[in-house]
């Protein structure tokens, strides 16, 4: 089996995290490689390099892995993501973070998820992701142009809200006076959407959600519609450029600019254990269930 191993920080147990991982994959003579960032702080860190190959971007990804394991919390797994892109490598997560609603191995279990692997006790939850189109192209965006959990427009430099207009399939639908707005993925709609009142999505759901981020019209209300549609904004405001945020990556644009969003050609791939599906994560996570009353 080939599998990379990915992180972004270091902190007190990423040792042993990675020792277990790494112990673990080469008693099953696994062909090891690891994000070379990662190796590199792990290295400062006194890690003793066992030997590890190690990989850097997309590209390198293309040549036949098995698995992906992010070790970190969610927003490494987002980052991930930005990795795999389009490869179909499933990616199964470590949590070393807090929430760890993606990642959902914690580190207590390791070895006996890891096991799953080979007893292929797992199934793999495809997850959509939203893409992003600007018109006139936006040369911050890159060719990372999309998001697992969600894209939003926000204001930026000022405490003043911006309108963003916005249509579905050439449609007219609302014109948010607000914060910002989201358009999340069901992945997402777990993360800033929730925060913002927006629906709790089953991963499998096929519908994305329109969340306004503090909307004055208080009327305005999150809004789910098919995955299929193309979703058009336009913003305006008192600054002349707003910001747009693909999960964690951030990009100025300027008013002009039309964005377009629809849902990604591709899906990533998340490792599923029996012991840790989505419903028992929203329990668990989300805290449901802890009123004593019921
Ligand atoms: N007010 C908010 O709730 C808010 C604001 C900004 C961003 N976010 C979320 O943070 C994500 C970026 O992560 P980051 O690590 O760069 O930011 P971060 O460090 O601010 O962490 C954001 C928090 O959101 C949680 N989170 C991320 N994706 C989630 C998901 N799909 N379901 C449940 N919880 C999730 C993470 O576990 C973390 O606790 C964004 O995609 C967005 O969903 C949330
Ligand atoms: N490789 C790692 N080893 C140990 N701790 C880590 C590692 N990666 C992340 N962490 C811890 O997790 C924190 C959050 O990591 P990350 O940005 O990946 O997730 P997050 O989006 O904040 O989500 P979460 O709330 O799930 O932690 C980090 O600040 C750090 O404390």
């Amino acid at each position: 089996m080939k599998i990379a191993i990915f992180g972004q920080y270091y902190q007190n147990n990423t040792h042993e995290i990675v020792e277990k991982v790494t112990r673990f994959l080469r008693e099953k003579s696994c062909d090891l490689y690891i994000y070379e960032k990662f190796l590199n702080k792990l290295l400062e860190n006194s890690f003793v390099n066992p030997n590890l190959k190690t990989y850097s971007c997309h590209e390198d990804l293309q040549n036949q892995f098995d698995f992906v394991i992010s070790i970190g919390g969610d927003g490494t797994i987002l980052r991930a993501a930005t990795l795999v892109q389009d490869l179909n490598i499933p990616i199964i997560g470590i949590n070393a973070g807090r929430l760890g609603f993606l990642a959902t191995i914690q580190e207590e279990n390791i070895e006996f998820f890891l096991e799953k692997i080979y007893t292929k006790e797992y199934t793999i939850s495809k997850r959509a992701l939203v893409n992003l189109q600007t018109s006139p192209e936006n040369k911050n965006i890159g060719n990372i142009n999309f998001a697992l959990n969600e894209i939003t427009v926000s204001r930026k430099d000022t405490t003043s809200m911006i309108t963003i207009e916005t249509f579905i399939n050439d449609e007219y639908l609302n014109s948010y006076w607000a914060d910002g707005l989201i358009i999340s993925t069901p992945t997402g709609s777990t993360g800033y959407s929730l925060s913002c009142g927006g629906p709790v999505l089953m991963p499998t759901a096929n519908c994305l959600v329109i969340t306004p981020i503090a909307p004055h019209t208080l009327t305005a209300r999150p809004l789910v519609i098919p995955d299929n549609v193309e979703i058009r904004l336009k913003v305006t405001g008192r600054e002349e450029q707003f910001l747009v945020s693909m999960d964690s990556r951030i990009a100025s644009i300027s008013n002009e600019t039309q964005l377009t969003i629809k849902k990604a050609p591709f899906e990533i791939l998340m490792v599923e254990f029996q012991e840790e599906r989505f419903l028992k994560t929203i329990r668990k996570k989300l805290l449901w269930g802890e009123d004593k009353r019921n």
